[in-house]
């Protein structure tokens, strides 16, 4: 076996399917599992050689590429025409909140810097996270908390990767969630992004569920904060891609938690050699995880948070003609070998005109979809 390392990861680990298959990412037309792994690789550009070489590549990205990523060549893909089968959703041990990180309190004062500079620099957007540990009462069969989130919304994009390939911490973690938004997905020439940034909660209330939605459709802060996303996206798809096709607006998208503006793409691609992989990689860090510009974005949050890992990083497979899907991986958490001990993200964008504490409120909001598949409930 051959292995591939970025210039930092510690010794990869080949993840084994003992405990399920290394990669499963469920979709609402179909579900691709990843089995047995012919390789592990860290470095990504290793990776777009590979699957330029007509290999097929599952796995995850981190939010700062420049760190491992976790991926393999599979000994076999397997795609289905219907989400991951969940049946009866399964238990899960007691989970408990063990601490945030860092505080609600501090989250917000993090959010009003966040503003002053929006305010005073040439720093237009920054997508500012926070995180929650948990323990967990035995361990927890990552399999169970993805039939949760699939059984919970089978229209999201629910995902179980086994992060091994990164090496070092990583080895044994999952990375698992349900994301609600397309990174990038390659069908033959055609190229399709569905980018989210901007969000409201939903309610029980019909009514009430509504107009929260018609608010979030007219909020300028809300507009701002999503046009940086379908900017970027448009200016990195560029080299790429002819034909890009960008609706004048936004659309409403929904989960079970929120509501968010959606903006969905269509490219045509250029080079047919250039793989679902590139194009994810192209664009990523979109400004729906880090902000506008990205370079100052990105200091920012590795100053204010320090590294992210897999959050806000991507999801997703190419198969050996380039085709493939990538998620956002958003509303997840990394579950430790042990299965005993849980770390969950969330973040939102903010902007000149973010209020802090409607932010954290937003980020509580987001934390829903994972913690409802956790069993917590406080
Ligand atoms: C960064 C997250 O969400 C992104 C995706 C949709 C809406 C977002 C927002 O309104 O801030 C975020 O850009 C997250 O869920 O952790």
């Amino acid at each position: 076996m051959t292995t591939g390392t970025a210039p930092n990861a510690a010794t990869p680990h080949p993840p084994t399917d003992g405990a399920g298959p290394h990669f499963v990412l469920s979709r609402p037309h179909g579900t691709v599992t990843a089995h047995g792994v012919a390789d592990t690789i860290a470095d990504p550009a290793e990776a777009v050689a590979r699957v330029r070489a007509g290999h097929v590549i599952a796995g995850a990205l981190p939010f700062d590429v420049r760190e491992p990523a976790a991926l393999t060549v599979p000994g076999r893909l397997d795609v289905t025409s219907t989400p991951f089968p969940v049946g009866t959703p399964p238990g899960v041990p007691a989970v408990t909140v063990r601490r945030h990180l860092p505080t609600p309190a501090e989250h917000t004062r993090r959010v009003s810097d966040a503003v002053t500079r929006l305010r005073e620099t040439s720093l237009r957007k920054v997508v500012l996270a926070r995180a929650v540990e948990l323990d967990a009462a035995e361990p927890l069969d990552h399999r169970a908390v993805l039939a949760r989130l699939v059984a919970a919304d089978p229209s999201g994009n629910g995902y179980s990767v086994d992060l091994s390939p990164a090496g070092g911490d990583h080895r044994g973690v999952r990375l698992v969630g349900s994301s609600p938004e397309v990174l990038i997905r390659r069908q033959g020439r055609t190229v399709t992004c569905h980018p989210l940034a901007g969000s409201a909660p939903r309610d029980p209330d019909p009514d009430l569920d509504a107009a929260l939605g018609r608010a979030l459709a007219e909020s300028t802060k809300d507009l701002t904060e999503h046009s940086y996303v379908v900017e970027s996206l448009k200016e990195s798809l560029a080299p790429l891609c002819t034909d890009i096709e960008v609706p004048s607006g936004p659309v409403l998208a929904t989960t079970p938690q929120l509501w968010h503006l959606g903006t969905p793409l269509r490219a045509t691609l250029r080079d047919p050699r250039v793989s679902a992989l590139e194009l994810a990689l192209a664009v990523h860090p979109t400004p729906a995880v880090c902000g506008t510009p990205t370079d100052e974005a990105m200091r920012t949050i590795l100053d204010v948070e320090g590294g992210r890992g897999f959050y806000a990083g991507a999801v997703g497979w190419s198969d050996a003609s380039g085709d493939g899907e990538w998620m956002v991986a958003i509303r997840c958490a990394q579950i430790a070998a042990d299965g005993l001990r849980v770390v969950a993200h969330a973040g939102g964008g903010i902007v000149a005109a973010s209020e802090p504490n409607s932010e954290l409120d937003e980020t509580t909001t987001k934390f829903g979809t994972i913690m409802a598949a956790l069993g917590v409930t406080d």
